[in-house]
């Protein structure tokens, strides 16, 4: 695999269940040394994907590529170079944390007991490794679940909600580990999340997923160095804000968001411009800031159709 490679590539992927596509014509790519999360509602096909991707689910269309390989291309041998937590079966919680690694390292064939306390130590569980699992508290486990993926060095990660259920430390440290494996391992992480925050403090890009199609991809670095700047003014009546902004200013691009919040898409290095028309007319201002696009801004526009306002009306930036 030459480093311009992906480690799993995906082309006009799709799942039907019966009438309706689960997920639909998705082309995606993660790279060594890249953490890329699909940021979804509930039921945007998430899993769905994961699962076609290790095999779990047929796929109804298109073509997935492991490591530069057609996935029915492979043997098992692919098992070696991928971890997983998507659906992984328990642990025991009368064992403890080395004897249920102890076990998947039987199952997985690798006779290398030295790996458990490698990846406990990766996954800072170390000092656990003899407790039982049953005294584990959720963050616990999923650390675990996360370390049992890794016993095999894997080159690809996948991991399904890494996040879920966990309290605002355990999120903290599952985040941190994340980053090392993909930055210092030179792992290709690939994990899905419905949790927009967390996304945004791990990924490298995020994938949109919505009602099964992949609507927008979004660079991280990118949204941090350039994201598009706007005037925000909130003032109680926006639509003559609007027309003394396009006659006076010649504003053209802008948006009118539900409830009536002003985004100017120009004028962003002259807000007091904008400023002193609005209320040089009388207009009541309330707020007006310049600020930039979120994740947030991309997961709303992209998820909800938002850019344009209840009725319609947007300038051409929407
Ligand atoms: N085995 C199945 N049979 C029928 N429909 C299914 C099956 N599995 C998933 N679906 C449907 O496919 C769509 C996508 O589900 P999926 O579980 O992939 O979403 P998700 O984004 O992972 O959401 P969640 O976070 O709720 O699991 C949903 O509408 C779901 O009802």
């Amino acid at each position: 695999m030459d480093s311009t490679t992906a480690a799993v590539q995906l082309r006009g992927v799709g799942k039907r269940y019966g009438p309706c596509w689960a997920v639909r014509d998705l082309d995606m790519a993660v790279r060594s040394g890249e953490v890329y999360a699909l940021l979804g509602r509930n039921g945007a096909g998430k899993t769905t994907t994961l699962r076609m991707i290790l095999g779990l689910a047929r796929r109804s269309t298109g073509e997935i590529e492991l490591f530069g390989r057609r996935l029915e291309d492979w043997g098992a041998e692919v098992y070696r170079r991928v971890g997983a937590t998507v659906e992984t079966p328990g642990f025991y919680g009368n064992l403890t944390a080395r004897e249920n690694l102890l076990h998947n390292l039987m199952i997985l064939g690798v006779p290398e007991p030295r790996r458990i306390d490698e990846v406990l130590e990766l996954v800072g569980l170390r000092q656990a490794a003899d407790r039982r699992v049953r005294e584990f508290s959720l963050g616990m486990r999923q650390r675990l679940g996360i370390a049992r993926a890794l016993l095999h060095e894997p080159r690809l990660l996948i991991l399904d909600e890494p996040t879920n259920g966990l309290d605002p430390a355990g999120i903290r440290e599952v985040r941190e580990l994340i980053r090392e494996l993909a930055a210092e391992r030179q792992m290709a992480v690939l994990l899905s999340s419905h949790i927009l925050a967390e996304v945004e403090q791990v990924a490298d890009r995020v994938g949109i997923l919505h009602e099964g199609r992949l609507v927008e991809e979004v660079s991280m670095g990118e949204l941090r160095d350039r994201g598009r700047a706007y005037v925000v003014i909130e003032t109680r009546e926006p639509e003559a804000a609007v027309r003394l902004l396009e006659e006076r200013l010649a504003v053209r691009r802008y948006t009118v968001l539900p409830g009536g919040t002003l985004r100017v898409y120009e004028h962003v290095d002259r807000p007091e411009e904008v400023a002193r028309v609005l209320i040089e007319h009388g207009l009541p201002v309330t707020h007006l800031a310049v600020q930039r696009e979120s994740l947030e801004d991309h997961f709303l526009r992209a998820t909800a159709g938002m850019g344009t306002n209840p009725d319609g009306r947007s300038g051409r930036a929407s």
